[in-house]
């Protein structure tokens, strides 16, 4: 089934003189399968950041149309954005973004108390979620005690907490060594294998190799895909090492 649908999707941005305009989207057009894990990748200023603010709805489109799970953001009016967002995406963020003065139980609660859920449901969630994620036994710490792969785990319990149709990733792996992005990715491809939608951006081949599909942005415009098929991993980031050379190149090659 289709979860999201995105048409035409422009963004402009104009300075407030009015005076600039920078189109970080021109056209960017595709669709996403439930239970698809899909990375975006692009050079910098390619516009991947500006796309998944458009998707979290944090920013509206100079034109075109996002549709979730049938419902066009359009018609979403502003005042019900923040409870949408809430039902239906989970966010992971580079840096994180966990509050320092809340435990790291607190932390992953914190989507469901602003949903209004209640103790017993909050939680029934946590520690299955916990355990899968191996951060069960740090419950009762504070983000400034674990390291930086555990906060980025706590991250992820926290996007998954609320069972969100969508999760969006920005840079996830950005802040991590490499053990710790290993981990995060292996733990990407377990959470899909187990049917949770994923749209990562990165700039990571790497990263990007554990994906199903890369959407390479360019220009404001969709410019390539790749499937991963049958693909090993190794296959895989050879095929997106060769497109980024392209892509580096000026070449052509076709969406
Ligand atoms: N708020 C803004 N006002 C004006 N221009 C902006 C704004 N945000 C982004 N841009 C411009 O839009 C274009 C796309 O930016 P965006 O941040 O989406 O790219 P990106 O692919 O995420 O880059 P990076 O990989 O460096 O994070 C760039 O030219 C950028 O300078």
């Amino acid at each position: 089934m289709e979860l999201l649908e995105v048409r035409h999707l422009k963004k402009t941005y104009t300075n407030r003189f009015g005076t600039n305009q920078v189109q970080a989207l021109r056209d960017v057009s595709f669709t996403i399968e439930e239970g698809e894990f899909t990375a975006v990748m692009g050079e910098s200023g390619s516009g991947k950041t500006t796309l998944l603010n458009l998707l979290a709805s944090f920013d509206r489109p100079t034109g075109g149309e996002i549709i979730l799970n049938g419902l066009s953001f359009q018609n979403i009016r502003e005042k019900d954005l923040a409870s949408y967002r809430r039902k239906n995406l989970g966010f992971v963020f580079q840096d994180f973004n966990l509050l320092d003065t809340l435990s790291v139980k607190d932390n992953i609660f914190l989507p469901l108390v602003l949903a209004g859920a209640k103790p017993e449901e909050m939680k029934k969630r946590v520690m299955p979620l916990a355990k899968v994620l191996r951060i069960d036994d740090l419950m009762e710490k504070f983000p400034y005690e674990i390291s930086g792969g555990q906060k980025q785990r706590t991250a992820i319990a926290r996007a998954l907490i609320t069972e969100p149709r969508l999760v969006l990733a920005d840079e996830p792996t950005g802040a991590l060594d490499s053990r710790a992005s290993n981990e995060l990715l292996n733990m990407f491809e377990q959470i899909n294998r187990a049917g949770q939608t994923i749209l990562m951006v990165t700039h990571s081949t790497k990263a990007a190799s554990h994906a199903g599909r890369v959407l390479f942005i360019k220009d404001g415009i969709v410019y390539h895909q790749i499937y991963r098929g049958d693909k090993s991993r190794e296959e895989m980031f050879k095929s997106i090492s060769e497109t980024l050379t392209v892509m580096a190149s000026g070449g052509k090659t076709y969406a």
